[in-house]
């Protein structure tokens, strides 16, 4: 008789994808999945071979989460369908693409007004994933996505396809160790205290000095050596701490205190007045209309 399947909720089954999207493109280098076009809005889509349904289940909790989470920073999800052997997961685009891509597109960081406006929606991203008892664990420049109107949408490209080579792909394993948090890292994840979203935190202020200075701290070390310098080393300050506000310096020693207990959480940084300088938005859009034309000048 026929195979029992299960049923999932965010889960479309035995309809062919390509009635309702049609084939735009591929993004990026291609390994990222292709970028597909509906009668709507555009979409990014990864498309994965399932051999069997246990493989399906692996997949389902990124879905799930996708699917649950609505929020103006989080990417939103357009649709998952399941179709002869293939998971079709299909997620709003957003043009101006990663920050990490925009800086070396740039060939530069970010100015501290579009620090801030990062700081201030990734934190709403944030402060929204961790009421929900989600925890990101891999908060990083490459995983914030930027629309046209310069609106940051929080992603999670997982072991991402960029990672080509094995050097990273080898540092992977564990997730990139550059953005991790010390107690991550000494794996105080013991029963009686898993680590929390403050893990979210630590990556966070990690991640406003890459957009500060392009790279995080400790970039030129190997993987498997930043472990231990995480571990060992005071928390990472600015560079030249003079081109940068006592504010901006201010919200980075909250955010990187090495003990979770005493670092701050999404919502008291939200309070700070680095991240409400964040408020107005128009700096990110300027940097986007940069990133954009750079690409049409090629
Ligand atoms: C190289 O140039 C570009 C230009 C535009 C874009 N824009 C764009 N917009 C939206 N998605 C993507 C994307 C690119 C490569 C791979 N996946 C992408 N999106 C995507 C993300 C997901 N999943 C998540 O982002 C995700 C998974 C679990 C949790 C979470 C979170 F906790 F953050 F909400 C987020 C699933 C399926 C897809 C197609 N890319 C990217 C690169």
């Amino acid at each position: 008789e026929k195979k029992k399947v299960k049923h999932y909720d965010n889960l479309k089954r035995d309809e062919d994808p390509r009635g309702s999207w049609e084939t735009l493109g591929e993004l990026g280098d291609g390994a990222f999945g292709k970028v597909y076009k509906t009668t709507g809005a555009l979409a990014a889509a990864k498309v994965i071979e399932v051999r069997g349904e246990e493989q399906l289940e692996d997949y389902i909790t990124e879905i799930d989460i996708l699917a649950a989470c609505r929020h103006a920073n989080v990417l939103a999800l357009q649709e998952a369908i399941f179709f002869e052997g293939w998971l079709w997961i299909l997620i709003e685009f957003c043009p101006g693409g990663a920050l990490d891509d925009i800086m070396l597109e740039l060939e530069r960081g970010l100015s501290e007004q579009q620090i801030s406006e990062v700081c201030c929606q990734t934190l709403q991203a944030l402060s929204y994933l961790h009421q929900h008892h989600i925890i990101h664990r891999d908060l990083k420049a490459g995983n914030i996505l930027l629309t046209l109107e310069g609106q940051v949408k929080l992603a999670d490209f997982g072991v991402s396809a960029k990672n080509t080579n094995s050097l990273q792909r080898r540092a992977t394993f564990i997730g990139t160790p550059y953005w991790m948090a010390p107690e991550v890292i000494q794996c105080e994840t013991s029963k009686d205290n898993p680590y929390s979203c403050k893990a979210d935190i630590w990556s966070l202020g990690i991640t406003l000095l890459e957009a500060a200075e392009m790279e995080p701290p400790h970039h030129s070390l190997n993987p498997m050596r930043v472990l231990l310098k995480i571990t060992k080393s005071p928390p990472p300050t600015l560079t030249n701490p003079r081109l940068w506000s006592s504010n901006f310096q201010d919200f980075l020693r909250r955010a990187l205190q090495k003990n979770p207990e005493t670092r701050w959480g999404a919502q008291q940084l939200l309070a700070h007045p680095f991240s409400c300088a964040g408020r107005d938005g128009r700096a990110l859009k300027e940097l986007i209309a940069e990133a954009k034309a750079e690409v049409t000048e090629e």
